[in-house]
């Protein structure tokens, strides 16, 4: 048995960060990984996405070219093992930075393999035994795959990242984060896109005008959806993949060359032997934790999307943040200060920060709302990039910020201004009368928030 002070499970985006923490802290820690260093996020999430949302979105840019004035002469294709060389490129520099880190750094014993509690205190990885006095869990998870797709050749966030050809024809199904992301991407390199989702709309927990605008960018870029149809199973015929689909409208069948399952993921807690532990899962197997992280198990910490408490980079970071706080700066940092914000990465993107219109609706409080389409924008004009709109929501009688959405041309940094005010706790109006530069977006979210109207 070898004895730690801190054992780290997962490398994802809160365990190396707190495993580097614990060292300095001159804690004998131990960091197990099973897979790629680095997680969901550098290997397979955020990371390979962007770099080919980034190529994608080139792409479009070239065969818009003529909006601007140039003209190319020639044409435009595709050359999808460069775009995925680039990109692979990209994920390597980040997870061997990851795996250096760790490795090189004094206090810290890396090991390889697949984490299981034997008991409350004690972990197997191979034939290796290892206890520490504290144990932080920060496993992540995977793409959840439903029931009645054993006999089809299916791809996940994971494997579509390997592809080198542009699909024929990419059957989504999902209208969620990964869904959107990929349609766009692959439409724009070329691929028939259908994206199937079992919900009356795309994204339902935003609200209805900001998943209005999004089908619409996207079917103006030539994907088809169907709403309303339950993907319920797949197989392969002639070379080509059939989806069956639950529905009440439309073809009961969708035949195409390629499929994304993207239809929301679970949490890696099903093999980690939480049964020897007093460690409490809900019903998803999401690992119930308090407002510090600390699950139900003696000196058991859980960090990042296994927790079920946030499902984003920044959340799991965030998540360090609060336990490191907690343990070594002694300042109370909790999970209930957290202001939930994210970043949907079709183009234009979507900015989020707090609460929907509907939820503000539903709340008993007096609100506020103001609203501006991108076509009145003139920064967005002169850019040539009009989709979108952008809204805010302020609590009359506080005079806070309670949510606001960024559907626009850089709407994922510009939202940046409205979350820091919203941590500030300030009134709306230190933002409503602050001098923005010109020519800008964000320079009409003072405008904005000069014309607020009641919501009713
Ligand atoms: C396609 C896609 C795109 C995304 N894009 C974004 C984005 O743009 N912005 C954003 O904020 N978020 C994005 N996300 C979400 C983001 O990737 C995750 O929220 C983030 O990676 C969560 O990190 P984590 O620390 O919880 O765990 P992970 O990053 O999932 O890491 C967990 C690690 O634990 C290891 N592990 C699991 N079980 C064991 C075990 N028993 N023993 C040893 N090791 C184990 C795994 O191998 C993995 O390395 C995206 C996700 C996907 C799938
Ligand atoms: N920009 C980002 O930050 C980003 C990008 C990608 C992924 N992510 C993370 O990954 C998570 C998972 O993304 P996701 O898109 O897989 O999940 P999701 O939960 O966002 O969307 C899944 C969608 O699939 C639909 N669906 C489920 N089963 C279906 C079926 N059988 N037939 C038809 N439709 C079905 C659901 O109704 C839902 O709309 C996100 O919650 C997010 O945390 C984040």
């Amino acid at each position: 048995m070898e004895q730690f002070d801190t054992i780290i499970i997962g490398t994802g985006q809160a365990g190396p960060s707190l495993a580097a923490r614990c060292a300095e802290e001159g804690l004998k820690t131990a960091v197990i990984e099973r897979d790629q260093f680095g997680g969901t996020c550098v290997n397979t999430g955020c990371t390979p996405t962007k770099a080919l949302v980034a190529s994608a979105r080139a792409a479009y840019m070239a065969h818009r070219m003529s909006d601007f004035g140039i003209d190319i002469d020639g044409s435009i294709s595709i050359d999808m093992e460069k775009v995925k060389a680039r990109k692979d490129a990209i994920v390597k520099e980040s997870t061997e930075g990851v795996e250096r880190w760790l490795k090189d750094t004094e206090n810290i014993r890396v090991y390889e393999g697949h984490a299981r509690f034997e008991d409350e205190n004690v972990l197997s990885v191979g034939r290796n035994k290892l206890t520490a006095d504290k144990i932080f869990i920060n496993v992540g998870g995977r793409a959840f795959i439903p029931s009645g797709f054993d006999e089809v050749n299916y791809l996940t966030n994971s494997s579509i990242l390997d592809l080198d050809k542009v699909p024929d024809h990419l059957i989504i199904v999902g209208g969620g984060y990964i869904g959107l992301e990929f349609g766009q991407m692959y439409r724009r390199f070329g691929s028939k896109i259908t994206i199937i989702e079992q919900g009356r709309r795309l994204l339902p927990r935003e609200d209805e005008d900001i998943s209005n605008a999004i089908q619409e960018i996207l079917e103006n870029e030539g994907i088809n959806f169907r709403f309303g149809a339950e993907c319920i199973g797949g197989s392969n015929e002639d070379g080509q993949i059939v989806v069956d689909v639950n529905c009440k409208s439309g073809p009961p069948q969708v035949t195409g060359s390629h499929l994304l399952l993207a239809t929301g993921r679970r949490p890696n807690t099903d093999d980690l032997g939480l049964e020897h532990t007093t460690v409490q899962t809900d019903d998803r197997g999401f690992i119930q934790v308090d407002n510090q992280l600390r699950t139900t198990g003696t000196d058991i910490w859980a960090l990042g999307d296994c927790n079920g408490e946030g499902a984003f980079t920044h959340t799991a970071y965030n998540d360090f943040e609060i336990v490191a706080a907690n343990l070594f700066d002694d300042k109370e940092r909790r999970l209930s200060d957290r202001i939930m914000c994210y970043g949907l990465y079709i183009d234009p993107a979507l900015g989020r920060v707090g609460m929907t219109e509907a939820r503000a609706k539903e709340s008993d409080r007096k609100v506020l709302i103001g609203k501006r389409p991108m076509d009145r924008i003139a920064r967005a004009k002169e850019k040539g990039e009009t989709r979108g709109f952008m809204k805010i929501l302020v609590d009359a009688d506080t005079e806070n910020i309670l949510g606001a959405a960024i559907l626009g041309i850089e709407g994922d940094e510009i939202i940046h201004s409205i979350i820091d005010i919203m941590y500030a706790g300030e009134s709306y109006t230190t933002i409503r009368d602050a001098v923005h530069i010109h020519p800008t977006v964000s320079e009409l979210i003072p405008t904005m928030l000069e014309n607020l109207e009641p919501l009713n």
